[in-house]
């Protein structure tokens, strides 16, 4: 561990300390205040803690000596003396990412869970809001907290200037993803069901997470099973042709062929809601989704 003399930040009892350019996501450090600021995981790193300037502003060289980023986590920022860079995302410009001291873990710790996204696809008809819901019915009798963003819903509100066409449904997906992403990172188990028929745009969500908290869960549900269920009487007015561009009718869908869970279901053979439910909730047990 090592230790640096320097004076201590007034109010300021834990800092975390991200290295910028030349860092990774395990290059984080953790500074506590106890008179000195103390470095406490820097073994191993490439960069050493050169002291604050002013305003609690720190200054990181790394061991080559060419100086990188730097920037505290409770409010006060600092890029070797100078001020953090704005960035420029998609078509914002001048924005800057502000960190809180409330973080995931924080919010994990309190629900006593992990968030995560699990994310239902099949076609229209397959079960994936009524597993959905049983799937959140069964967590919230274990005390643990879920919320469903179901493709129809959401487009009751958030995404009801999309269609179905191509590009729209991928604008829609990737708008679900964005807010299951904040609610995983809200700590919340969050189960997104859509149609989802494109293998891209799922894997685009996917990407949006960290490795291994978005679980996809494929309804593996025959075209034949879900136009016979035809709860909306959607399949027979795409049949007559009175709805174009219907999913599996004269639209496609692209199955998963790697999915964390497949939940199958065939004529006459076909598991119930809740034990499709409870096939997740083995998934989330074994990953260790249900506990901090
Ligand atoms: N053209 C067309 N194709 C597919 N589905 C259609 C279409 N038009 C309306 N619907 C109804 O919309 C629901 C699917 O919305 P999603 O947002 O999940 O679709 S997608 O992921 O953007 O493809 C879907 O609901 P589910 O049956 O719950 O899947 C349908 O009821
Ligand atoms: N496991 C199941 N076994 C039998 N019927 C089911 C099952 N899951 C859903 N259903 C029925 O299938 C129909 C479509 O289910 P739904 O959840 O609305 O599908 P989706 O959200 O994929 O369109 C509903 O009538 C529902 O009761």
């Amino acid at each position: 561990m090592n230790a640096i003399g320097l004076k201590p930040l007034p109010g300021i009892r834990t800092m975390r300390v991200e290295l910028g350019s030349n860092s990774e996501g395990d290059h984080v450090i953790s500074l506590k205040q106890r008179g000195v600021l103390r470095i406490k995981a820097m073994e191993g790193s490439p960069s050493r803690m050169m002291g604050p300037k002013v305003n609690g502003e720190v200054e990181t060289v790394s061991s080559n000596g060419s100086f990188s980023d730097a920037k505290l986590i409770n409010g006060i920022q600092g890029t070797n003396g100078k001020r953090s860079p704005l960035s420029m995302v998609g078509n914002s410009t001048n924005i800057k990412w502000h960190e809180c001291s409330v973080g995931k873990s924080e919010r994990q710790n309190l629900l006593n869970q992990k968030g995560c996204v699990i994310w239902i696809t099949g076609l229209s008809g397959s079960g994936k809001s009524t597993v959905a819901c049983a799937l959140s019915q069964t967590l919230y009798r274990r005390g643990k907290l879920s919320y469903i963003l179901d493709g129809d819903n959401v487009r009751h509100g958030l995404n009801r200037d999309l269609s179905f066409k191509t590009e729209d449904r991928a604008e829609n997906i990737r708008r679900v993803g964005e807010v299951a992403k904040l609610f995983a990172d809200a700590g919340v188990i969050c189960i997104a069901c859509l149609i989802s028929p494109f293998q891209r745009d799922r894997e685009a969500c996917r990407a949006m997470l960290p490795k291994g908290d978005f679980i996809e869960v494929f309804m593996d549900v025959p075209l034949g099973v879900c136009e016979a269920r035809d709860p909306k009487g959607l399949y027979k007015l795409a049949r007559e042709g009175k709805i174009k561009g219907f999913t599996g009718i004269d639209d496609p869908y692209e199955p998963p062929l790697d999915s964390e869970i497949v939940l199958k279901c065939n004529v006459g053979d076909c598991a119930s809601p809740f034990e499709m439910a409870q096939k997740v909730v083995f998934y989330l047990e074994e990953k260790g989704f249900l506990h901090t």
